[in-house]
């Protein structure tokens, strides 16, 4: 159902064809006008030429236009000398409006004319027709001229409205304050209900944000003693963990106002209407001072300035991220305006952001601990109808590297999951379902494999299985299973530890057991398949990342090519020579080969087990690790007991949390 829906946004052209019909139709009015042109006009001609005429009684009649002081004058004749009416005399002309004026021409002063024709006209036995035309008439010859340049205008107007509509809250609908800014101020008249109680974990994140609060509210406090109060605060982190909502919280707790924006909100196509906003924002802030601006995904205008050459620099962006610069050094020390800022690639800003006197602290919003989750997990909670044996400490260990964002995207699932398994409240299994859905994807229950293919899966994910549970340092298995899921046709999953600093022997236990699916199908069938793209995709990159990030390689030795300044872009030259390039390349299949070998030989040595497994995962598609501890006996390395009680059902397992602190904190 939500991949209907995903379509059918899709399929909505971004531009609505509405706007080409109005474009069309404002230039085929504007053509007409300009056709028209000749309607009121007629050609020009001078003061004399027209005496000539009427001496000669060819005019027919004169329009005067007072005001614009120019005559407009029918002729008796056409170009060909022919009469124009072929009984004239009858029907002295046809009324003005229908005809038009053969010539026309101004004539000055108004007085000395009318003199001038009385005595040209006393002379001439048929007199022309003089009319006095009224300013009425060219207002709206005017109006009508103008109607579709009023048009166009609205176009454009309406085309502006598209472009800046839905943001900004109402300031962007009009025209004239494309250079405002979008921000949307929440102050006391606006109620936020995110407090820091709903922000779970990230403590020392918290704190950092509530000092910050502090220095708006009491300033004196602190600079008493000289010091300045810090004028912006970056809060960075991968995506999900909280960077928003840490904000929103500020925004709730402070009671001070708040600007919040985007920073794609300053970006627009036209030139300087960034600046223009980033200006505007500041004012408005420092107005209301002490106040907080917050700006999210800052990288959309805070990129470094100028480092693609290649692709051409942006210099809308450039200007605007320039703007935000002078703003943030302008505001003296006690305007009381403080600046936050949030991104998840700190790596890629401009690095006159970081100096000191602009964002001169950056906030670490990092991914949840065990610890934290849990927290996330009892905010998230909360409105839940759950069950009595739903344990947080048991969901947090089930979720390593989950987000804040996962976290609550896992709750809603097993919500919605219980409720479409019609429960009453939300179970353990649900929570578990959720965790599997969000990892891999929907089931596909219906997916044609044929039986040797899903043979071939079973053994290459009981050779997963098997080899990780042979090594030290492989991460203990959670499950295995043959369902395919996603883009996948099976899976092994496992607890990543989570630590800090790895060491390579954990690095090569791991590639060891990314390898043992291939090895598998190689012992059993004695054949490979394409089934294990990524495991060498990942294995591939681990050997890498050995060899030439983390210096663990014998061969090349303690040196990096890793660039963290982010200005790795080496383009076509790499920073090592020739000779190092084929000695890295050899290195890095040298490690995985002998992983590779590794595993077969594990295979080998048993084959008996892994058939057996592999058998028990084509009956039940989905083992666990107590069906590998029934064909393997305990698992030799289990370090600590886990601290959750082992649950009676079959699908719920312990997994164990690998309490590396004590032995990285001793390194280190
Ligand atoms: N520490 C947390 N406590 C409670 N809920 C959290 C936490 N972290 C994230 N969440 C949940 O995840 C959602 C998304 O988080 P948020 O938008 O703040 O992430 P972010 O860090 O700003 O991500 P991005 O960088 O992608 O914008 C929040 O609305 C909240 O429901
Ligand atoms: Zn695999």
């Amino acid at each position: 159902m939500a991949n209907d829906k995903k379509n059918n946004k899709d399929k909505k052209p971004k531009f609505s064809p509405y706007w080409i019909y109005g474009i069309l139709l404002a230039l085929f009015l504007g053509f007409q006008f300009f056709g028209d042109t000749s309607s009121n006009g007629g050609s020009k001609t001078t003061t004399s030429d027209f005496f000539k005429y009427l001496a000669n009684g060819d005019v027919e009649k004169i329009d005067i236009v007072k005001n614009t002081r120019v005559a407009r004058v029918y002729l008796t004749k056409d170009a060909e000398g022919k009469d124009i009416h072929k009984n004239s005399k009858q029907q002295p002309f046809i009324p003005s409006v229908t005809r038009i004026p053969n010539y026309k021409f101004e004539f000055g002063d108004l007085q000395n004319f009318e003199n001038k024709l009385n005595d040209t006209i006393k002379n001439l036995d048929t007199k022309p027709v003089i009319e006095f035309d009224t300013e009425t008439d060219t207002i709206g010859n005017l109006l009508i001229g103008l109607l579709p340049f009023l048009l166009l205008i609205g176009v454009w107007i309406f085309i502006m409205r598209r472009m800046s509509g839905g943001a900004g809250g109402g300031a962007g609908g009009q025209i004239f304050n494309i250079g405002k800014s979008r921000a949307k101020l929440f102050d006391q008249n606006t109620e936020v209900k995110t407090t820091f109680k709903d922000v779970a974990g990230l403590e020392g994140a918290k704190e950092e944000v509530q000092e910050i609060v502090d220095f708006l509210k009491f300033p004196e406090k602190y600079t008493t003693l000289g010091g300045k109060i810090p004028k912006g605060a970056l809060l960075v982190g991968p995506p999900g963990t909280g960077k928003t909502l840490l904000a929103k919280a500020v925004a709730g707790e402070a009671k001070v106002p708040f600007f919040s924006l985007s920073g794609s909100d300053f970006v627009e196509m036209f030139v300087g209407v960034g600046a223009s906003r980033v200006r505007d924002l500041f004012k408005q802030a420092k107005e209301k001072s002490p106040s907080i601006i917050f700006i999210d995904e800052i990288d959309a205008i805070g990129r470094a300035r100028g480092k693609n050459a290649m692709s051409g620099s942006n210099d809308e962006r450039e200007n605007t991220l320039n703007q935000l610069l002078t703003e943030m050094d302008g505001f003296g020390t006690n305007t009381n305006v403080i600046v936050l800022a949030a991104t998840n690639r700190a790596d890629i800003l401009d690095k006159a952001l970081m100096r000191a006197g602009r964002f001169d602290r950056q906030i670490f919003v990092d991914l949840p601990d065990v610890r934290e989750r849990k927290e996330i997990f009892e905010v998230h909670l909360r409105p839940l109808k759950k069950s009595k044996d739903l344990d947080t400490d048991f969901l947090s260990k089930q979720t390593p590297g989950f987000s804040g964002a996962d976290i609550a995207n896992v709750c809603n699932e097993a919500a919605l999951i219980a409720a479409r398994n019609g429960k009453k409240e939300v179970d353990k299994q649900d929570f578990l379902d959720a965790v599997d859905r969000i990892i891999g994807g929907l089931e596909k229950k219906n997916k044609i494999i044929t039986p040797s293919e899903k043979r071939a899966v079973a053994f290459h994910e009981a050779g997963h299985a098997v080899v990780s549970w042979m090594l030290e340092h492989a991460a203990p298995l959670i499950k295995v299973t043959i369902v395919p899921r996603g883009r996948s046709l099976g899976a092994a999953w496992y607890l990543p530890e989570e630590r800090l600093i790895v060491r390579p022997e954990q690095m090569l236990d791991e590639m060891c057991a990314a390898l043992g699916g291939r090895a598998a199908e190689k012992v059993i069938f004695n054949k490979i398949s394409t089934g294990a793209l990524s495991d060498l995709e990942k294995v591939t990159k681990q050997a890498r990342a050995m060899v030439t990030i983390y210096g663990l390689s014998d061969k090349i030795g303690n040196l990096t090519y890793y660039d963290s300044s982010g200005q790795s872009e080496y383009g076509f030259s790499k920073p090592y020579s020739e000779q190092t390039a084929e000695l890295i390349d050899k290195e890095i299949s040298d490690i995985i080969e002998k992983q590779y070998e590794r595993a077969i030989k594990l295979l080998e040595d048993n084959k008996d087990k892994l058939t057996e497994l592999a058998e028990e995962l084509l009956t039940k598609e989905v083992i666990f690790k107590d069906n590998l501890e029934r064909i393997f006996g305990k698992r030799a390395f289990e370090k600590e007991e886990a601290i959750v009680k082992t649950d009676e059902k079959k699908n719920v397992e312990t997994p164990e949390q690998n309490q590396d602190s004590s032995e990285t904190k001793e390194n280190s």
